[in-house]
Order: structure tokens, then sequence, then C-alpha cells
């Protein structure tokens, strides 16, 4: 049956909408990027709950004060209870790949502070292993030619985001990595080369995923428990 993209985006409206059920007052909520967090974001609004939130983007930050969500500074904040963030890519070892966006480093530093980090998506984002889509790598502008030099031996190919600064003023390559025997080691690697600040491999930080596959959503926490949260 044709799947097109208006039934992509319910698939992420009902997603996040599933998700925000564990948004709770009292709550500081880490709060995503990208168009299926924007939906978390807009549905959180919608709770009216008394909550506090810090957002792993100015355009986040910007979203959620319109919908009149109480944003903190993150510089002044060590613990979240629980971020709701999309994702480029994510397998049944709750891998995921983020980025797109050019959000993926305050999206680890959040997801890495925060008690509970749940990945919200269309069915189109699980994958049986991560490293079709896009691995994104935030890198120092002064380290530019230096680092792209240093990633080409690890990654099949790495391409400039064009002129494109993140929020925190750096450069984005995009790399190609495959197939990975050993995401752990890939990781590490990138994260070693002076100049790279960050990078969307997500591999330890994500707790539970709520997937939604035409009209049903499913979530699924990182011990292996599995239900039907919500159906259209
Ligand atoms: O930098 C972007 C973020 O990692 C997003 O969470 C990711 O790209 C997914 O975005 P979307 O929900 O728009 O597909």
């Amino acid at each position: 049956m044709h799947h097109d993209s208006a039934d992509i985006d319910t698939d992420k409206r009902l997603a996040a909408e599933a998700a925000v059920q564990e948004v709770a007052s009292g709550m500081l909520v880490g709060l995503g990027t990208g168009s299926t967090a924007a939906h978390a974001i807009r549905a959180i609004g919608r709770l009216g709950l008394d909550i506090d939130a810090v957002a792993t983007s100015n355009a986040s930050a910007d979203l959620a004060r319109s919908v009149g969500i109480r944003v903190r500074d993150f510089a002044d904040v060590a613990r979240v209870d629980l971020t709701i963030d999309g994702a480029d890519e994510i397998d049944a070892d709750f891998r995921a790949i983020k980025g797109a966006g050019g959000a993926m480093l305050r999206e680890k530093v959040v997801a890495c502070a925060s008690r509970r980090m749940i990945v919200i998506a269309d069915a189109s984002k699980r994958v049986a292993t991560i490293g079709a889509a896009k691995l994104p790598v935030e890198v120092l502008p002064f380290a530019a030619a230096y680092v792209a030099d240093r990633i080409t031996g690890l990654v099949r190919s790495a391409t400039w985001r064009g002129e494109y600064l993140t929020d925190n003023g750096n450069r984005v390559l995009d790399c190609v990595a495959g197939a990975y025997h050993d995401w752990e080691a890939l990781a590490d690697a990138i994260a070693c080369i002076p100049g790279v600040v960050g990078h969307g491999l997500f591999l330890k930080q994500v707790d539970a995923a709520y997937i939604a596959d035409r009209g049903v959503v499913t979530r699924t926490e990182r011990a292996g428990l599995e239900r039907a949260a919500a159906s259209r």
C-alpha cells in the first residue's frame, strides 16, 4: 500500500503524542530537534503541565516558548529527568544515528544528562542495523582540513555539509560509515580526533523507542519489554 509523506507525518505525530504521556508535572524535560521532536514539543505544550524544559537547538527553544513551555538555559542544568528526541536511524540494539538537522552535539549532551531518553520516530527510521544514514560529525572550523583528512581513513566517504554551521558555530562532515562491525571503536576513533567536537552516533544513550507504523505505535524498552502503546 502506498505510504505518502502525509501518512509519515501522521506517524511522527502519533509516536510523539504517545511518548509525551510520560511527561509529568515537576519534571525537567529535554526537548529534541527535528520534525518529529517538533510534534512532541507542540504536544507537551498542549498538556499544559507545570514543567521546565531545556532545548537541544535554538529552533526547538523558540518553538517551545511559542507554545508556552518554560525553557531554561542548559548551561545551568546538570541533570534532566526525561528527554524525547527523534532519530535518523534506530536499530534493534537501540543504537541510533542522529544529526540530519545538525543538532547532534547538544542532543548528545542533553541525552547523556538525562535519566531517561526516548526516541520517537516513524517506521522508516527503524533499521536492522545502523549505517545507511549519513553520520554527521561536528568539526571546529579551525580544524576542518585536518579532521577531513583523518576521517577519510575511518569511513567510506565524508562530505562537507556546504557552508552550514551548527548552533555552536561549527561545520558538519556528513560521513557514510556503511556496515561497520565495531561501532564503539568507530565512535571512539572519531571522537579522539582533535578538532572533532561531536558526532551523531548514539550507541548507549537511548532507553526506549516509540515507533509508529501506519497508525500503530509500539514502545520498546532497551530492557526488552514491548507493548502496543496506542493506535489510530
Ligand atoms: O539534528 C537533528 C536531530 O538529530 C533529529 O532528531 C533527527 O535528524 C530526526 O529528525 P526528523 O524527526 O525531522 O526526521
